[in-house]
């Protein structure tokens, strides 16, 4: 029987198992069967997903990421902090400030340290996309969706939609313990006029420098929390006039905090926690 190695990690509760493909060798055929077979909670580890710590022409280490449905997504916030710490922890890297390649780009991981431990890592996720072109979607390529309305179940919805290499939308509501996740997400998620499906959040302004958060994802359904998610919570609130550019934003996602911080250079930046729930050996079936 066939069998690698795994770590099951965390950001805010969005759990990944991760394979350090500097040593194991997956076929590439089967990753997306695989990746649905690990996160199956009855007969696999159960999981959001799985993500691959690759070698990397461009950096030290490039990040690949598995949906728990098996399609791959080109970016991954929570995962982009897990990767970060397991590259340093592992020494795929020796110093605290390193790049990650991921599908949508190269990205810059900050590992901040306290006792010798990681406690929390930034990510500069690089610039929001705010073309409809890039999400991508129906309409004038060149166009930004920015408070524009949207029909969805026979309602219309105030939305902004922006990518942060990979495609979100953002629907503002009154009081998010009634985000209607479970009823407007699958069908926005597969909506025909995002051509990639989308990831969907819902949020609640608490005030310009906070913000509830929950969100169903493209490929994986309702998570703890959505890293990306939140950095594109965080622009449509500065788009929409809610927030201020250039300082930080308290996002209150269902598994805990993320700070995010969009700058008046243009970049976005991430900082939260990472963490190892396990580590074994997988056998494939
Ligand atoms: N949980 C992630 C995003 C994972 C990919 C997403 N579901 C997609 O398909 O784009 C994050 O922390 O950003």
């Amino acid at each position: 029987m066939e069998t690698f190695q795994f770590t099951k990690m965390h950001g805010l509760g969005n759990n990944y198992i991760y394979v350090n493909m500097f040593e194991e060798n997956l076929n590439e055929a089967d990753l997306p069967r695989l990746a649905r077979e690990v996160a199956n909670p009855y007969t696999g580890i159960g999981s959001d997903g799985m993500i691959l710590i690759c070698p990397s022409e461009q950096a030290p280490v490039k990040m690949r990421i598995f949906n728990n449905d098996g399609s791959e997504a080109l970016n991954c916030g929570n995962g982009l902090r897990c990767v970060a710490k397991y590259a340093y922890e592992h020494q795929l890297v020796s110093e605290t400030v390193f790049k990650i390649e991921t599908l949508s780009g190269l990205v810059e991981a900050k590992i901040h340290l306290s006792h010798n431990q990681v406690q929390a890592v930034t990510v500069d996720m690089g610039k929001p996309r705010l073309q409809k072109k890039d999400i991508p979607m129906d309409g004038v390529p060149e166009e930004t969706v920015i408070a524009e309305n949207m029909l969805f179940q026979g309602e219309t919805y105030e939305i902004t939609a922006l990518s942060m290499g990979n495609p979100h939308i953002i629907f503002y509501i009154d009081d998010i313990q009634k985000a209607p996740l479970t009823t407007l997400g699958p069908s926005v998620e597969k909506d025909p006029r995002f051509h990639d499906g989308i990831n969907v959040e819902f949020i609640e302004v608490v005030n310009q420098n906070e913000l509830n958060f929950r969100v169903w994802e493209r490929g994986s359904g309702i998570t703890q929390a959505c890293g990306t998610g939140a950095c594109a919570a965080a622009v449509a609130s500065v788009l929409n006039g809610k927030s201020p550019r250039g300082e930080d934003i308290i996002v209150h996602l269902a598994g805990g905090d993320l700070i995010i911080n969009w700058t008046e250079q243009g970049n976005v930046l991430m900082t939260g926690p990472a963490e190892v729930i396990a580590e074994g050996t997988y056998h494939i079936r």
